[in-house]
């Protein structure tokens, strides 16, 4: 699998660089020559399937994963390098890389009050530094109050705002941040994130932050990967993924729409991709163009639908499911007469199941309605990878 990753970087203010990255733990592939480049001052959200290694990618910055190959490089410092066959290697350790980690529990000290709780990593500081230092945090988190407070005495959110004073007390060059947000209760979330982006921005802190919502890299991140299988699919800011993600794979995992089966064929000079809902010209250079099947991915707001059927407007869709959301009613529509197969036949692999619509129109449980999709910024994909 070749890396697809695609940035809007300028070159000159990059802090991380990662190259050609693999690890393996008990023989598995966990990371697979992956290439990652962050700017200073950058906040990236990482995301991807339960399992793809992000959570791996954290530890191994950080310096508690062994490295099988690849480069590590933070602000022109080497944190690893290691080539295969090649026995030299450098590692530096945890405490000399000038990371912080916040982890999903937050690992905090029981035993020690708020302050020593963030003492812990400016020991080496003067008693007057490290007072003062920790004097700045407390006042800029909002846990002033709190100083003297053992952990289990504080709610989940000032836990958290503790880790992240811990975390950086140290001045630390880069921040990784794994799942942050997952233990805070859903009303404080929102407030909170857009408080600790707002900190991090402060202190001009580059971040990588590990979540499973892309509504939370929104909030939070200026850069978005999207990770699978050891590898990023695709990295650049947030609206640009969402807007043109690169491939099926990440279109598909960020749920940016639901898909309609295209039969693609070559009529004079035009190659057209029909589908049960209507024909669409590809661009003869497009990969689309070269498979005997492509897949548009349907947008909900490039749905038009159509209720009152008359002669003339024929009914190609169903409906399947109804739940309420805060768009208004969601519908999956499936196609009419034509169903999947397993294994598909000549007529039935066109067939949808699950095309997604809101709509605040009242539908039915089986009602048939007409579909037609709008004919702007069309996106094709083939299911396999580049
Ligand atoms: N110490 C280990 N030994 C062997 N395999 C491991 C070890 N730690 C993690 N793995 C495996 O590495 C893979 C990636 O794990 P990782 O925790 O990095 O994924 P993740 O993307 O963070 O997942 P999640 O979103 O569920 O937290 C998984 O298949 C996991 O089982």
């Amino acid at each position: 699998m070749t890396s697809l990753v695609t940035s809007t970087q300028d070159d000159t203010s990059i802090l991380l660089t990662i190259e050609k990255l693999s690890i393996k733990l008990q023989d598995k592939v966990i990371l697979s020559s992956l290439d990652l480049r962050l700017n200073e001052g950058d906040i990236l959200g990482l995301v991807g399937a339960s399992g793809c290694g992000k959570t791996t990618l954290l530890n191994t910055i950080a310096g508690f994963v062994k490295v099988n190959e690849g480069t590590i490089t933070l602000d022109g410092r080497i944190l690893n390098s290691k080539l295969a066959n090649n026995k030299d290697e450098i590692n530096l350790p945890a405490e000399q890389r000038q990371v912080g980690m916040i982890f999903q529990d937050y690992a905090l000290f029981p035993h020690l009050t708020v302050k020593e709780n963030i003492a812990f990593g400016i020991a080496k500081l003067s008693k007057a530094k490290q007072t003062q230092q920790i004097d700045q945090l407390l006042h800029i988190l909002k846990l002033t109050d709190y100083r003297d407070s053992y952990i289990h005495q504080l709610s989940g959110g000032q836990q958290q705002r503790v880790a992240i004073a811990r975390a950086l007390a140290p001045k630390p060059k880069l921040l990784l941040l794994d799942e942050p947000f997952s233990n805070i209760d859903a009303r404080l979330r929102n407030e909170l994130m857009v408080e600790i982006r707002l900190l991090l921005k402060e202190f001009k802190t580059t971040a990588i932050f590990v979540t499973h919502n892309k509504d939370e890299v929104f909030t939070f991140a200026d850069k978005m990967a999207v990770m699978s299988q050891g590898q990023l699919l695709q990295f650049d800011q947030p609206s640009i993924v969402c807007q043109q993600p690169n491939s099926y794979q990440v279109a598909d995992f960020l749920q940016l729409g639901s898909w309609l089966p295209c039969a693609v064929t070559t009529s004079l000079n035009t190659i057209l991709a029909t589908s049960l809902l209507g024909e669409f010209e590809l661009a003869s250079e497009s990969a689309a163009a070269q498979q005997a099947l492509t897949y548009l991915l349907v947008k909900p707001s490039q749905l038009i639908l159509t209720t009152d059927l008359a002669e003339n407007i024929i009914a190609n869709a169903q409906v399947e499911y109804i739940s309420m959301t805060e768009q208004g009613y969601h519908y999956h529509l499936q196609s009419l007469d034509t169903l999947p197969t397993d294994p598909p036949t000549q007529a039935s692999h066109l067939a949808f199941t699950k095309l997604s619509l809101y709509s605040d129109n009242i539908l039915n449980l089986k009602q048939k309605v007409r579909l037609d999709i709008k004919q702007e910024n069309l996106l094709f994909f083939n299911k396999s990878m580049a």
